[in-house]
């Protein structure tokens, strides 16, 4: 007896300072706020999010002869989870600016966390340049994954074959030139690339002007040295991603927003480079294949699994040539994994 009454008295102890904690956040919130309220803010303007910082957003103003001026904002507490890329309106203010509200996105990255949520890390992305190299050299799967990823997400991936300078060997040549050749056919985009004799680059230049991008790609395919050819004098890992805390100066793991020197912009982050699919529906990976848009749905069976099933639509175009083996196999992995 005595004991449960102490657990619950325990429960209730529990419940009681989380539920001060939760009081007390929400207090600091509306002093915020308030404190907003009496300084002299600017008009609502249009603004982006170029990085996130805890409780408060860094914004830089697109429209008005200021354009380009970046600011500290608080973000008012009717506005929830804004992440890098996400389109706001907001006031300057004489110190401190304020995001007022988020505008509708057309795309959304997010990548699990430490519990395996999935949490919002990038908005508005347009692009996906999916980085591959000769070495390492994509294991199966890989480049289907992310473009499940990219179709699930409606982002434009675009295949990135970096370290051509590696394909002196005519059969490693060929090689990849038939990986690429897969996903011409089924019309994506690829293109070429070696940081070490800068070439591709222009054309890579002219991809990203007037989009928002992201590199995505296995370690080691030169992610990092494409960016730094395309974004020359930014520290990726430093500098840029550190911010002051009290506990002292750290980098963090914030998605930032850069702009290319020769038009676009990239945002870019650790936690970005790893983005991948998580627990998508067979459904929903299907509809990641692009190429079998035209056979879903014309299955003998409705719930049609497309493994070995009777009069399977897929297994039919796989056979008459139509789809590719490769893909139609990474399909079958993907939602068996
Ligand atoms: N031969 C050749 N090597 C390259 C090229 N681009 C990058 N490398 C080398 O590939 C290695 C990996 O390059 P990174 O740019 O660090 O690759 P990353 O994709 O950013 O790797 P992570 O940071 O681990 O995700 C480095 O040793 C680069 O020098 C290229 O065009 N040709
Ligand atoms: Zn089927």
């Amino acid at each position: 007896m005595a004991k449960r009454k102490l657990s619950r008295q325990q429960r209730w102890r529990i419940e009681k300072v989380q539920q001060e904690k939760v009081d007390r956040a929400a207090k600091r919130a509306r002093k915020a706020d308030d404190a907003l309220v009496h300084d002299a803010l600017g008009e609502p303007r249009n603004g982006r999010v170029m990085a996130h910082f805890g409780q408060q957003v860094e914004i830089e103003a697109v429209d008005g002869e200021d354009c380009g001026l970046v600011q500290r904002c608080h973000v008012r507490a009717n506005v929830t989870s804004l992440v890098t890329g996400d389109a706001v309106i907001w006031r300057q203010g004489p110190e401190l600016g304020v995001v007022e509200s988020c505008l509708p996105r057309h795309s959304l990255l997010a990548r699990p966390n430490m519990q395996g949520q999935m949490k919002p890390v990038a908005a508005n992305v347009d692009h996906l340049l999916l980085v591959i190299a000769p070495e390492p050299e994509p294991f199966a799967n890989l480049i289907d994954r992310y473009l499940v990823a990219a179709e699930a997400t409606g982002i434009e991936p675009v295949l990135v074959l970096n370290k051509v300078d590696l394909l002196q060997m005519p059969e490693k040549r060929e090689r990849l030139e038939a990986l690429l050749s897969i996903y011409q056919r089924i019309g994506y985009q690829t293109l070429q690339a070696s940081t070490q004799l800068e070439q591709g680059l222009d054309h890579l230049k002219s991809l990203l002007k007037d989009r928002i991008s992201v590199f995505v790609g296995q370690s080691g395919v030169g992610k990092s040295s494409l960016i730094n050819a395309l974004l020359p004098g930014v520290d990726l890992r430093v500098g840029a991603l550190s911010e002051d805390t009290r506990k002292g100066r750290h980098t963090t793991t914030t998605a930032r927003l850069f702009h290319f020197p020769d038009g676009g912009d990239l945002i870019d982050s650790p936690g970005i480079r790893e983005f991948s699919l998580e627990n998508l529906s067979p459904e929903i990976v299907a509809q990641g294949f692009r190429e079998f848009h035209d056979y879903l749905g014309s299955c003998r069976f409705r719930d049609c699994r497309h493994q070995g099933d009777l009069g399977c639509a897929l297994a039919e175009a796989v056979t008459r040539g139509d789809i590719h083996p490769e893909r139609f196999a990474s399909f079958l992995r993907i939602i068996n994994a």
